[in-house]
């Protein structure tokens, strides 16, 4: 029996949040209990409703599978969890009788409640995205719930429309989880998998009873290192497909691999040979992060179909058409060999990019025919789709629109400045080192004066309502410059008078002009624009509006000095200069795909040398430069880690090796794990790193020192993710478990991050016992410091 062949063209996704934030604002109604549940519910179906008809409007076609059901009202892998009924044990009293878990519950494992805390939220492979961490032990129970999905295909097909149920995969899923608290030394989730697949295989038998004929399975957790080792013949994902396959209930299946290479690097294509041998109709290969697949392993699609994930869905750029068709044709003449088919798609889900560049009216006129956001993606497949099926001269208007946007770029004053390159080329090493350590700890002491266990903070201070009512307001137009300078230099005062009040030995200015760490940088360089409705989800209801970079950087004038150097003018004591690092600048950014980012990266750099060098002149003698995202860009496989690592380094080093002896450089690290990057970070060379370790009990401390660290360190010792104020004695015990592998002259007392999401009661609290805390800490340690 010959296979199904997958719809011509497809998407794997598309952005949930709404083009005008509908999901985000019905879910903070639901949440603030504005509106009951079937308001919420009404609001979800309306808004599938309205994605589903444009997709087809663009020409996706509405019965044939063609539409993604990718809805989630939260997070995919939540609804995996909730698919699968596997509740953690602490929250086990939310199943029904059936063990199933209602909307209203499933919002509780997202955000937690007044007794326990909401599943752990990590980043979605290395993109900027968050999921929901399934937490799975020996005994979590895993029992089929297709309930939601069936429904949900349901109320579609009663409109007309046949969507593609999309779920996450069992390898993924569980490559995904984290063993359940309470589980056994080394237990490992993916030990669960019989179970997962038997509940997976039942889903599948309800979707087909139910008349979906495609459904998704999403597996990017094989695009690792780790899922690399499961996918080879023989392993795992050959036995989980070919159980699946072997079902006689169920829908025709497309497994995808998003985010990079599947399986083994060398052997692109490896995988979904694999799979389609196994049974699978569709697999799926990402084109723009992953390696094309060889004709060797394209030999071996036994009569599937191949879906081509050519266009890019993590970046905003319009695809190059003609370049794309010619790898499309290439792949179709191997693919049809071997009695496959080749469909278009794209590179993952569309979640990463906003909905729509008709929605932006104030980019720069050169910019909106260089772009593509999702509802241009989806065209750009259809239009790819259509020049496979009916030759170039069927796109022939589209392939030179595309060709003469793209010829534009290229050729467009600021994509290449003269000047940018001419200073990168004439860089030496001796631009990305300062002198030794020791040196400049001497200089620094003699400048600075600082006592023992110095306390500060990491930069922001609360954002309330009328500092962002006062930057809308200038936004507008509505608050002039000078009303609103005004402003802003009352907000610093009353900042700096707070800190001179509780006793912290170094201050800041708060951060109040700042809408966000990274969007005003890029507003301050040449070569970033900002959209005003480019939204991509970050987690849940959150959206962040990443900045665009499209040209060499460089900045036209200083642009924190006056700020910080207002807030020192109002102390004696020293006052610490804030700037995101480059790699964060970048990561939080849609980046150019003309270059590689390390060169955009040392751009950046020297931009921010420039800012550096400017406070310096104003007298500021003690500068952060953060890099929270350090550890996310890091890339999936440990084959390509220390390149990155090497790059993303230097372009820190480069930004902060401009300043003198005298001049205390500090860093900031956050979100992440830091195990696999300590060498990194010992690297980076900044005078003093704060870091995230609260919740960690101060761990990456003692790794720091083991390592060999031996500069100033401020392991985080209260966590600013929630309201609670820390005790004295918490922020001690803390301080007390770093002196334990820490020379006491080495370490700084501050919080894991910046206060700009808390209120100033709890901050004002938690900041006092901060400062007892240290100064008791110093008292004890006498004159031995
Ligand atoms: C996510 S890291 C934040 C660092 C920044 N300086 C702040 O205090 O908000
Ligand atoms: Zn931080």
């Amino acid at each position: 029996m010959s296979k199904p062949t997958f719809p011509a063209a497809s998407v794997l996704g598309y952005p949930r949040i709404g083009p005008n934030r509908e999901l985000k604002k019905a879910l903070e109604a639901h949440w603030a209990r504005k509106t009951d549940e079937a308001t919420l519910h009404a609001a979800a179906l309306q808004l599938q409703k309205a994605n589903l008809s444009k997709l087809a409007a663009l020409g996706l076609k509405p019965d044939d599978a063609s539409l993604p059901g990718d809805f989630a009202y939260y997070d995919q892998v939540l609804d995996a969890t909730l698919a699968l009924s596997a509740l953690p044990t602490r929250f086990a009293d939310l199943a029904d009788a059936n063990g199933a878990i209602d909307t209203a519950a499933s919002f509780i494992l997202a955000r937690g409640d007044e007794s326990r805390a909401p599943l752990e939220m990590t980043k979605w492979f290395d993109t900027n995205y968050h999921y929901l961490v399934p937490e799975i032990g020996e005994t979590t129970p895993i029992k089929a719930n297709a309930t939601v999905l069936v429904e949900n295909f349901k109320a579609h097909a009663a409109n007309g429309t046949t969507i593609r149920p999309t779920l996450v995969g069992p390898i993924s899923y569980l490559l995904l989880a984290k063993a359940e608290d309470g589980a056994a030394a080394g237990f490992d989730p993916l030990t669960r998998i019989d179970e997962v697949v038997a509940a997976y295989a039942q889903i599948l038998a309800e979707l087909a009873a139910a008349g979906a004929p495609w459904v998704q399975l999403d597996e990017p957790g094989l695009v690792t290192d780790r899922g690399a080792e499961l996918a080879v013949p023989g392993a795992l994902a050959e036995t989980v497909y070919t159980k699946l396959a072997a079902a006689t209930e169920r829908p025709a299946l497309l497994v995808t691999f998003g985010y990079g290479t599947a399986g083994e690097p060398t052997r692109p294509g490896a995988t979904q040979g694999l799979l389609a041998r196994a049974g699978v109709e569709a697999v799926h290969a990402d084109l723009v992060r992953g390696a094309l697949p060889t004709a060797e392993f394209l030999g071996e699609l036994a009569g599937s179909t191949l879906v081509a994930g050519i266009v890019d869905s993590r970046n905003i750029w319009r695809n190059n058409l003609s370049a794309s068709l010619d790898i499309l044709k290439s792949l179709r003449t191997e693919v049809e060999k071997a009695n496959g088919a080749l469909a278009v798609g794209t590179a993952t889900s569309l979640q990463h990019v906003p909905h729509d560049v008709a929605l932006e009216a104030n980019l720069p006129a050169h910019l909106p025919e260089w772009l593509a956001f999702a509802n241009q993606k989806v065209a750009e497949v259809i239009t790819l789709a259509k020049g496979l099926s009916e030759g170039e001269s069927a796109i022939a208007a589209e392939l030179s629109a595309a060709e003469s946007a793209i010829a534009h770029r290229a050729g467009f004053a600021g994509t290449t400045v003269a000047a940018v390159r001419e200073r990168l080329a004439n860089l030496t090493t001796a631009d990305f080192s300062r002198s030794d350590a020791q040196t400049r700890k001497e200089a620094q002491e003699a400048a600075l004066a600082l006592p023992p266990l110095p306390t500060t903070t990491i930069g922001s201070f609360p954002q309330t309502t009328e500092v962002r009512t006062a930057r809308a307001a200038h936004k507008a137009g509505t608050l002039d410059d000078a009303g609103y300078e005004g402003f802003l230099k009352a907000e610093i005062t009353r900042v700096v008078e707070l800190q001179e009040k509780l006793g912290l030995d170094v201050l800041v200015h708060g951060e109040a002009e700042r809408n966000d760490m990274v969007q005003y940088f890029a507003e301050n360089f040449d070569g970033f624009s900002e959209t005003e409705n480019g939204w991509v989800q970050s987690y849940g209801s959150r959206a962040t509006r990443p900045s665009i970079l499209w040209g060499d950087v460089s900045r036209p004038a200083a642009f924190t000095v006056p700020w910080i150097s207002y807030a020192a003018s109002l102390t004696n004591k020293p006052l610490k200069g804030m700037l995101t690092g480059p790699v964060t600048i970048l990561a939080w950014s849609f980046i150019r795909d003309d270059q590689p980012l390390s060169i955009s990266a040392n751009q950046v750099a020297l931009a921010l040398r420039d800012e550096i060098a400017d406070l310096q002149a104003a007298g500021i003698g003690i500068i952060q430069v953060d890099e929270p995202a350090l550890r996310e860009l890091l890339p999936l496989r440990a084959a390509d880690q220390p390149k990155y690592l090497g790059w993303s380094v230097d372009s820190f080093r480069l930004a902060t090796a401009g300043a003198v002896d005298a001049t205390q450089i500090h860093t900031h690290l956050c979100y992440s794990e830091f195990g696999e990057i300590i060498e990194a970070i010992d690297a980076l060379d900044a005078d003093v790193t704060s870091i995230e370790a609260a919740r960690s009990r101060m761990e990456v401390t003692a790794d720091l020192t083991s390592y060999g660290y031996s500069r100033g360190i401020g392991p985080g010792v209260y966590d600013i993710h929630s309201p609670r104020v820390p005790s004295t004695e918490e922020v001690a015990e803390l301080i007390d478990i770093a002196l334990g592998s820490l020379d006491p002259k080495a370490l700084w007392i501050n919080p894991d991050c910046g206060l700009k999401t808390r209120g100033y009661a709890e901050t004002e609290a938690s900041l006092a016992n901060l400062v007892s805390a240290a100064v008791a800490a110093r008292a004890t340690l006498g004159v031995a410091v």
